[in-house]
């Protein structure tokens, strides 16, 4: 028998601490690929963007109405113009026009060179081929000038930005095709335990299915990631080190689950030591405790906790800003509201705590949370409820119903 020396509470590392070791580590890959503007949607913009040309190329008018020239015309006066054509959006008026005289003009068209004011059709009165301005006729309305909403050269979107429908619509309107982007990550992510069976078979006694390949499969879907499912690893150290080794030629990171923690089938921190490097292992978080974060050779290494509300909180905490900032995006944080939370809260101190809760908003607009259910770490129905993390300090003791509490809803970013 051997003396072994099991880690007690002080070993644990604060969730900022491990934040930071994070961000001080890893560093944003600098490889960068042309997609065409269809395939940019989601991915990480590398070089910032100029306009080649103005937006609106030219004056166009905003309202259906009538084209013509102010200065024709005595101010505040009722006017008779006569109707000499139609400026089409993409069919222009080109021919001159007299001293009195106007063009029938719909929203988007080019307005002709003489007009300067552009009014609406259900200011006027149309009397055969002329129209009459009313005596508040204004000057100088409802033109669009060339470049009012970019100018030729104008910088569109600063790098790096996750590409956002809007992103697309501004580059089309630039008429800018392919775009220069992030490359995607490489991420291979398997599961451990010899408990474990892929769906599709029955389970024998002692078994489970392996729902933890499905939730890291969901939370990694994202137009920057190239993932590969590298399936169910048994609990023997010899074919987790060989996975590990393998996995970590082929991809930029590498995500496990299970056997993180210290019972006598749990591998994954001495084999991580043995292949590479341990940057830390063991949080005050809960759920999440025994999270490993380390490398193997140049790929980075997650191991996460078994229990599968561990994974989804540490991988949200941990897991996803790492993936952002070696893809090279721009930061974000999870919203975090201040809001009255209805039930009691148990917590001892030491850990920090993320509750699954439900956030609600009555019909004036104020919020409230609740518990969503139970909070054991394997209680995967009570997070598919849930909407939101409760946000408990490592310190608290817990709350009464009614006090306020700090909630991170679900897919919310800054
Ligand atoms: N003596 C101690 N025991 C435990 C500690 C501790 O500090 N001291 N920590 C507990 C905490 S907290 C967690 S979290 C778990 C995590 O342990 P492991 O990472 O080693 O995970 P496993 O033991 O392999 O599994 C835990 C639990 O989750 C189930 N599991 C595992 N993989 C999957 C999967 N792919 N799909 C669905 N469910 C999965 C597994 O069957 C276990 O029930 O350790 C505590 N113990
Ligand atoms: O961190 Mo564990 O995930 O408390 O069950």
């Amino acid at each position: 028998m051997t003396n072994i020396c099991y880690p007690n509470k002080h070993d644990l590392l604060s969730v900022e601490q491990a934040l930071s070791e994070i961000r001080h580590a890893i560093k944003a890959i600098t490889e960068q690929e042309l997609v065409a503007l269809p395939q940019a949607l989601g991915r990480i913009l590398a070089d910032c963007i100029s306009s080649p040309i103005d937006i609106p190329p030219q004056r166009t008018a905003a309202m259906d109405g009538y084209a013509f020239a102010a200065g024709d015309l005595a101010d505040g006066r009722q006017a008779e113009l006569q109707v000499i054509g139609i400026a089409w959006a993409g069919k222009p008026f080109l021919a001159q026009q007299a001293q009195g005289q106007c063009v029938r003009i719909f929203t988007g068209a080019v307005v002709p060179d003489f007009a300067d004011s552009v009014i609406a059709q259900e200011q006027i009165e149309i009397n055969g081929d002329t129209v009459s301005l009313p005596p508040d006729w204004q000057p100088y309305k409802n033109i669009r000038a060339a470049g009012s909403d970019v100018k030729q050269y104008e910088e569109l979107i600063t790098a790096p930005k996750k590409l956002s429908a809007s992103d697309l619509s501004l580059l089309a309107a630039a008429g800018v095709e392919q775009i220069s982007v992030k490359r995607k990550l490489r991420i291979g992510f398997f599961s451990t335990g010899d408990e474990l069976v892929p769906l599709g078979e029955p389970l024998a006694i002692g078994q489970i299915y392996d729902s933890n390949r499905y939730l890291l499969a969901g939370l990694l879907s994202d137009p920057n990631h190239k993932v590969s499912d590298l399936g169910i690893v048994p609990d023997d150290q010899l074919k987790l080190e060989q996975t590990l080794k393998n996995a970590a030629q082929q991809h930029d990171v590498i995500i496990s689950t299970g056997g993180a923690s210290v019972g006598d089938a749990d591998f994954v921190k001495q084999t991580l030591e043995k292949c590479g490097q341990v940057n830390f292992w063991k949080l005050a978080i809960k759920p999440g405790k025994p999270l490993a974060f380390g490398k193997i050779g140049d790929c980075w290494f997650f191991g996460l906790p078994g229990n599968p509300v561990a994974v989804l909180v540490t991988y949200e905490k941990f897991v996803k800003p790492a993936l952002e900032q070696l893809a090279g995006a721009p930061p974000t944080q999870a919203l975090r509201l201040r809001v009255r939370c209805d039930s009691r809260l148990k917590k001892s101190p030491g850990r920090q705590e993320y509750q699954r809760g439900i956030l609600c908003q009555s019909a004036d607009g104020e919020l409230a949370v609740r518990l969503a259910g139970q909070q054991d770490s394997h209680q995967l129905k009570v997070a598919s409820q849930s909407n939101c993390f409760i946000v408990l300090d490592a310190e608290s003791s817990g709350i009464d119903a009614g006090e306020i509490v700090s909630v991170e809803p679900f897919s919310a970013v800054l």
